[in-house]
């Protein structure tokens, strides 16, 4: 284990010299080059170490990590943080490390003698450790619950953070139960404070994670999702002649700058990259079906500029942290409004001025629907609950169509979709809507003229040959069916602390088979089948609960 090479700042002033603004200013500065705390930043961290509980709610790219990270620099002792995925895990440390501070991850993922190196530390008098990244599982085993019992008997205990906490009510319900279990932290560990962060702004999820945490009295920050600096625009595929020569005549006219354009098919990634190439943009498809060697490849030459643009399915993006990008382009509708803001918002997060594009149209929207639909006709039996899921899988996706075509200011569309109230005025122009109003709404009147033609005429033929056995083949893309026959039944059953013991070859077998991208994809895939399909998906995801488990 790497350890510190900056001393960490400890301090045994009182608490509040210690907990100041100016101490806290200073950490920041020093360990991370940032003048001043962002929104509601301070407030969060200082709540944290003065031992209160704290839910977080913070747009994606708000500086939710400072929160946890600070708190681990000005305090002595250990910030325990919960998250869901390896390859979140692995980039905070990396970069923590990079900066000299002392944080490690703990993961069934890890070879043997790191793991012991890491309880080695954690078992000394005074541990160099000062953030510990874990999974909920781990959290969970009794081995693991010894560890934090002994840390806290000896005061090491700072903080617990429980980063992405939306997983615990969109994932912990059913095939990541550990996510319910973390009420133990609460109840075990009661004067240790908890902050919870989420960039989903969902009512319900957030009365959902409270309970579930048994947080105490907690301070609620709740940040705008507002995204000032995001220039939103919507073209029309049925209006233009040609949506590739579009994207590229765009891209050329931005000059090199950093983008993403995302597609919802790995095939479409391919071709667009290759049009792109072709008129002389440097690019790259990434999606699940290259191989991890390939992807490495990509995702290095983008980070460091040596590629302009990824043309992706959304297993890109999660956990990748370069700030100027400065264009996002989605080729086809997203699914649901959550989706688009967590993609769109990956540009700009240097608070630079930057753009979202979404192309839409009209084949996408049916094809969308179809699939939408097709996935809760699936259903081997009726059941009041995924016909709810259906319904709400169907207004999630009306928002993200009334987004494109109806008329109005496109930012407060988004707004209004989290809960948040605007008036038209705050866009201050910085939307194709409200920039252009004229010309957005005779599109969108050519647009509707479209549609009517479309409607007399019958079914599009997009719409037409997408036949059952097309989307069965869609389906089986997001498993890998030969690792599924790999896998003993063993695998299936075994804690995380069993198979740590018994089956970590077979694990780690299958992790070198399946690249961290594409295990993204296929958990990102099964949340959004789960939502659709009810009872039916969650037979799917505990059948493929091998596959799916080593994401974590
Ligand atoms: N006070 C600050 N001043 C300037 N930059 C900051 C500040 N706080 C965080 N950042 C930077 O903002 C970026 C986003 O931070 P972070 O990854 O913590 O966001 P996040 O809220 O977790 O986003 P996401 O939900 O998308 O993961 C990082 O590059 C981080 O270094």
């Amino acid at each position: 284990m790497e350890k510190s090479i900056l001393p960490v700042v400890t301090s045994n002033r009182t608490e509040k010299q210690t907990f100041g603004k100016e101490y806290l200013e200073n950490l920041l500065k020093q360990h991370f080059g940032h003048s001043e705390f962002r929104g509601k930043q301070l407030e969060a961290i200082e709540a944290v170490l003065n031992g209160k509980d704290c839910f977080c709610l913070m747009p994606t790219g708000g500086g939710k990590s400072m929160c946890y990270q600070i708190p681990a620099l000005a305090k002595p002792g250990i910030v325990l943080v919960v998250s869901p995925l390896i390859a979140l895990m692995e980039n905070q440390v990396k970069m923590l490390k990079e900066r000299g501070i002392c944080a490690d991850f703990l993961s069934s993922t890890q070879l043997p003698h790191i793991k012991e190196k890491i309880h080695e530390d954690l078992n000394r008098g005074r541990p160099s450790t000062r953030l510990l990244y874990v999974t909920p599982e781990l959290v969970a085993t009794s081995g693991f619950k010894a560890k934090l019992t002994m840390l806290h008997k000896r005061g090491l205990l700072n903080l617990f953070a429980i980063d992405e906490a939306h997983c615990i009510s969109t994932w912990g319900h059913d095939f990541r139960s550990s996510y319910r279990k973390l009420s133990s932290l609460r109840n075990h560990y009661s004067d240790v404070p908890i902050l919870a962060l989420t960039a989903t702004a969902v009512p319900k999820v957030e009365k959902d994670v409270i309970q579930s945490l048994c947080l105490q009295q907690p301070l609620i920050l709740r940040t705008s999702f507002n995204r000032p600096n995001i220039y939103y625009e919507v073209r029309y595929k049925d209006l233009l002649k040609d949506v590739y020569t579009d994207l590229s005549n765009l891209l050329k006219s931005l000059g090199g700058v950093c983008a993403i354009v995302y597609c919802l098919e790995r095939s479409t990634c391919d071709v667009l990259s290759n049009h792109l190439l072709k008129a002389g943009i440097s690019s790259a498809a990434y999606h699940a079906g290259l191989n991890s060697k390939l992807r490495t490849a990509v995702l290095d030459d983008w980070l460091s500029s040596r590629i302009q643009v990824v043309v992706a399915t959304i297993a890109f993006g999660m956990g990748i942290d370069r700030k100027d990008v400065r264009f996002v382009c989605h080729m086809n509708i997203p699914k649901s409004m959550e989706g688009f803001y967590q993609e769109s918002g990956r540009a700009g997060r240097d608070l630079l001025p930057s753009r979202s594009l979404l192309y839409y149209g009209l084949d996408d929207r049916k094809k969308m629907e179809f699939i939408l639909r097709n996935a809760g006709g699936k259903k081997s039996q009726a059941s009041s609950s995924s016909d709810d899921l259906l319904k709400k899988s169907l207004a999630d996706f009306s928002q993200m169509v009334e987004y494109c075509a109806s008329p109005g200011c496109r930012r407060k569309k988004i707004l209004q979709s989290f809960g948040e109230q605007v008036s038209t005025s705050f866009c201050q122009k910085s939307c194709d809507a409200c920039k252009h109003p004229n010309q957005v709404s005779q599109r969108l009147e050519e647009l509707g003229r479209i549609q009517n033609i479309s409607r007399r005429g019958g079914p599009s033929p997009i719409f037409m040959s997408l036949s059952s056995t097309n989307l069965e083949r869609h389906d089986s893309e997001f498993w890998n069916r030969d690792d599924e026959a790999s896998l003993s039944d063993e695998d299936i059953s075994a804690s995380d602390d069993e198979v740590e013991l018994q089956s970590g070859l077979s694990r780690s077998k299958l992790s070198s088979k399946v690249g961290l991208d594409e295990k993204i994809e296929i958990l990102q895939r099964a949340e959004e089948l789960y939502y659709r399909n009810g009872d039916t998906n969650k037979q799917l995801c505990i059948r493929h609960q091998p596959m799916i488990k080593t994401i974590w």
